[in-house]
């Protein structure tokens, strides 16, 4: 090796620890140079992006660190300062690439001091549910209520109103009877009809039926408490949060915060089962037999009021094919909602396109609403890890959007079930519909989640952009450590979305480069919400969710992702990887 082979060999390892695209000559001058502390981790050409993630980097931070002690010792200097002028040279390269080295820790330090001064800023301005709160509505007296608005297989939705605000009688026919746009003057005469629905009864009421809780309201509480999950704190009327769990005193289930991608519940509250329109015709065994003779129903329910919302993102997708950013800012809000969710130890487990809600901003963009917490996983230990030790334990909804790793779990001795990835997988699932492709893991195209092989994923239309692309394919992965969590899912997204200028001539993570870019981000974040409406629009809800989240390992976890798939184009390849 020459002098000056050597000094560029030096300094290439100095630098190259942090920059991705040259990590793999980094390690090739390690081990020709046989340093035993620095261990080279796998084949960096098979190498995953997880190769990246934090455990592993600080790994490698660590040996450096270890590396760089190693070059001051007495031993280390005597053998190579004694040497030929070629290992001086290359001693001194590699002291040199090693003080780079700890230039790339301080930008580090810097970037990372960033990503927190701006999470503190974004931190402090906490959502605000959008409708006023009232005071009273915990009797189904302060209700007035109109018309069914879906039905599932455990509640009928009615949209209501508030006693105080009581529709006009002329309009009180109103209702959100369909959605279905035949032509475009039935279009117009369906949405005066759904803005009229919405106007007259702004809320929806969701009424259990209770076929097997019993009748009194700790019974109830306790036994549809997941329900409550996204309740506000006012939601329960004082003095019932206490509830008798398991024979003692228990407090009602961890509820998560509010966000805008996650339903309310406002309202949570016990009573005897009216009959209400279509009762008889369309749900009579779950009545109670005051009400039908032959009905299987208890007699007390539970009743939740929420915010009534015009679509379910299944019905939206009927009638309509949102345009490529339309689609990526709508996977994006799930994946908010569903970080979110995680953040507070909550897995929804049954997510699909009906439990999803949605509603437009201001300028027409769709803002979606996880909704239906039915079936989650709320442990009071905010865990996301089941113990499946029986067949009775329930492992989530619909078998057919259950991520790999839950439908394959078998119970047992010690088995426990991991759901921390699981939403993101239904994430990756439902964004298919959203860009007007069939859900592949339903009858129709008929992939089996529990057996399915990545590369017999559809693929998704060619004016979907490539990133997004292979960010749906990175979802769907089998393995839930080689898929990206909904943060760094969602992280990706934003990056494609806003920051491709940051991202746009570099195959290297410059992180310099991407917090100055954050800086200006979260500035215009910033000027935006001081200027009238555009701050409550979805793009502006999305960026201040992305800016209260920002921690620099799910950032470079995030970046690392993006150039992996940006090295592995056409996106179709990553799934033979
Ligand atoms: N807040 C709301 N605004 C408008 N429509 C709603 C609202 N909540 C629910 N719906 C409608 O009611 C339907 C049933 O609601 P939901 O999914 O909560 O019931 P469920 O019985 O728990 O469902 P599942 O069968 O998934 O368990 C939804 O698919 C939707 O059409």
């Amino acid at each position: 090796m020459s002098v000056k082979h050597a000094i560029s060999r030096g300094l290439e390892l100095g630098r190259s620890v942090f920059q991705l695209g040259l990590l793999k000559s980094g390690f090739r001058v390690a081990a020709k140079l046989r340093v035993d502390r620095f261990r080279v981790g796998p084949s960096v050409r098979t190498a995953q992006p997880q190769a990246f993630l934090p455990s592993r980097y600080r790994f490698y931070r660590s040996s450096l660190r270890g590396l760089a002690a190693q070059l001051q010792s007495a031993g280390f200097r005597r053998r190579f300062t004694c040497g030929s002028p070629r290992n001086r040279a290359l001693c001194l390269a590699f002291g040199l690439g090693v003080g780079l080295i700890e230039e790339q820790f301080e930008d580090d330090r810097k970037s990372a001091a960033t990503c927190q001064e701006i999470q503190a800023v974004f931190r402090r301005k906490r959502f605000q549910s959008p409708l006023k709160m009232f005071t009273s509505g915990y009797k189904l007296e302060d209700y007035i209520i109109g018309n069914q608005i879906g039905k599932g297989s455990n509640a009928a939705v009615y949209e209501a109103a508030a006693q105080s605000a009581s529709p006009k009688e002329s309009d009180s026919k109103c209702s959100l009877v369909q959605l279905r746009d035949d032509d475009e003057e039935e279009g117009l005469k369906t949405r005066s009809v759904m803005c009229c629905s919405l106007r007259n009864f702004p809320l929806a009421i969701k009424m259990m039926w209770n076929l097997g809780a019993g009748s009194s309201s700790e019974a109830i509480l306790k036994s549809m408490s997941q329900e409550l999950v996204p309740a506000a704190a006012q939601a329960v009327k004082q003095g019932k949060e206490h509830i008798i769990l398991d024979g003692q005193f228990g407090v009602l289930p961890r509820r998560v915060s509010a966000h805008p991608n996650v339903i309310r519940v406002y309202r949570a509250f016990t009573a005897d089962v009216p009959l209400l329109p279509g009762a008889q015709e369309e749900y009579p065994d779950v009545l109670p037999t005051r009400l039908n003779p032959a009905g299987l129903g208890n007699n007390r329910t539970l009743f939740l009021v929420m915010k009534h919302y015009p679509y379910t993102l299944r019905q939206y997708l009927e009638v309509s094919t949102p345009d490529c950013r339309q689609g990526s800012l709508m996977v994006l809000q799930l994946l908010e909602g569903v970080d979110h969710l995680c953040r507070q130890g909550v897995a929804h487990r049954d997510l699909k396109s009906d439990n999803v809600l949605l509603e437009f901003d201001s300028g027409g963009c769709p803002r979606l609403v996880i909704s239906d917490f039915g079936c989650c996983l709320a442990q009071r230990d905010s865990s996301l890890q089941l113990p499946f030790n029986s067949m009775w334990v329930s492992k989530g909804g619909n078998a057919s959007l259950m991520a790999p790793e839950v439908v394959t779990a078998v119970p047992g001795c010690g088995v426990v079930i991991d759901y921390s990835k699981s939403d993101a997988w239904a994430v990756g699932a439902v964004s298919y519909e959203i860009f007007g492709k069939q859900n592949p893991f339903y009858r129709a195209v008929g992939l089996e989640s529990s057996k399915y092989e990545e590369k017999q994923l559809p693929l998704l239309p060619s004016t979907v952009p490539a990133e997004v692309q292979s960010l749906i394919r990175l979802l769907l992965r089998r393995n839930p450590s080689k898929r990206p969590s909904a943060r760094v899912a969602a992280n990706m997204l934003h990056l494609s979305i806003w920051g491709r200028n940051a991202l746009a001539s570099q195959n290297t993570l410059d992180m310099k480069k991407l917090a100055d870019w954050l800086l200006c981000q979260s500035a215009v974040v910033l000027l935006k919400g001081c200027c009238g409406p555009s701050g409550n629009s979805v793009e502006a809800e999305l960026q201040r969710s992305f800016l209260s989240n920002l921690e620099l390992e799910d950032l470079r976890t995030a970046v690392c992702f993006l150039l992996y798939g940006r090295q592995l184009q056409p996106a179709a390849s990553i799934l033979s990887a």
